[in-house]
């Protein structure tokens, strides 16, 4: 069961509640007076996605979704990083179940986030390669603050992003750009970022980027949420049933990858490099 634990209530003129999820993986602060989450994820160093991370979101997802939120925050705890993307630990050596498991959870947390009826913002206040750029691009509008990188570059760590993860960039950037994005693996900087559309703004610092995060919320708010709701449902059914009727085959994709000798092989050198940078 969702255990949450009431950490702090502050009288200040907005009132704001604080919840932890028993993990800490996630910090969920919700403001009183307009109902607005901050979901951040807290998983130091950079918010590596493993089971326990994606478990954690999903849960607070759902809780969100029971208790009718008007609109929704993601951002990070992390200085450097949004999401670092997958945890490149989930996949070195796994047992088929654990790896089952895993992408199994990522999948119903994907489903949960790009399907909310609520508006969503992504604060990305760090790097967001791979799954940390899926996430940010789960959400409707994305802020960045400048001089970080953010894209899917599977490929150039000689694996391939799979399809749903390049149809939301599609989705995003058009045929062209996620073409020519995807195949190079291109990490983009905030700046080209915002150029190509990946990102919708950029802002200053941690404080403008959460200004900015609430300012989209209050004019999305100021919409009839169910019109609202239904047109983004609508826009995402597409690609969302693509992996909804196909849950199985991905899986199979995914198992099939995870246990090749030569990705097992590049997965522990890049483990390394990343350790003795
Ligand atoms: C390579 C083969 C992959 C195999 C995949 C298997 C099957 C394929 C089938 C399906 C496709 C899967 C789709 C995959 C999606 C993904 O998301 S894969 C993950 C891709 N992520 C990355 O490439 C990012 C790697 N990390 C970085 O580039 C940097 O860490 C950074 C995010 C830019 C942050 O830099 P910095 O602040 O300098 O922090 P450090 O590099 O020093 O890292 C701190 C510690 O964190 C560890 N770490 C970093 N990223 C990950 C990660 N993704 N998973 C687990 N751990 C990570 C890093 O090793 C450091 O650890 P220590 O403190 O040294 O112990």
């Amino acid at each position: 069961m969702f255990v949450l634990r009431q950490c702090l209530t502050l009288g200040t003129k907005s009132s704001i509640r604080n919840f932890s999820a028993t993990t800490n993986l996630v910090n969920l602060t919700i403001n009183e007076d307009t109902g607005v989450a901050i979901m951040e994820l807290n998983k130091p160093p950079v918010n590596s996605l493993n089971y326990e991370l994606l478990e954690a979101m999903h849960r607070t997802l759902v809780k969100l979704e029971n208790e009718k939120c008007p609109g929704m925050i993601l951002t990070s705890s992390s200085r450097s990083t949004f999401s670092a993307g997958l945890d490149l630990l989930e996949m070195y050596k796994p047992t088929v179940d654990k790896a089952r498991r895993f992408w199994s959870m990522l999948q119903n947390t994907w489903i949960k986030l790009y399907s909310t009826p609520y508006p969503t913002v992504a604060a990305i206040n760090g790097h967001s390669p791979a799954g940390g750029c899926l996430l940010a691009m789960s959400c409707e509008h994305r802020i960045m603050v400048p001089d970080k990188m953010i894209g899917l570059n599977e490929t150039q760590l000689g694996i391939v992003a799979p399809q749903w993860f390049q149809d939301c960039m599609r989705n995003i950037i058009g045929e062209r750009q996620a073409e020519k994005a995807l195949i190079a693996g291109r990490m983009f900087t905030s700046e080209e970022a915002l150029k190509i559309g990946l990102v919708d703004e950029l802002a200053t610092d941690k404080e403008d980027l959460m200004q900015k995060a609430h300012d989209f919320l209050d004019e999305q708010m100021g919409l009839p949420p169910l019109a609202r709701s239904v047109v983004k449902v609508g826009f995402r059914k597409d690609t969302l049933s693509k992996l909804i009727n196909g849950r199985e085959a991905d899986i199979k994709m995914f198992l099939d990858n995870v246990f090749q000798p030569k990705v097992q092989e590049s997965l522990e050198n890049y483990i390394q490099m990343l350790k003795k940078k």
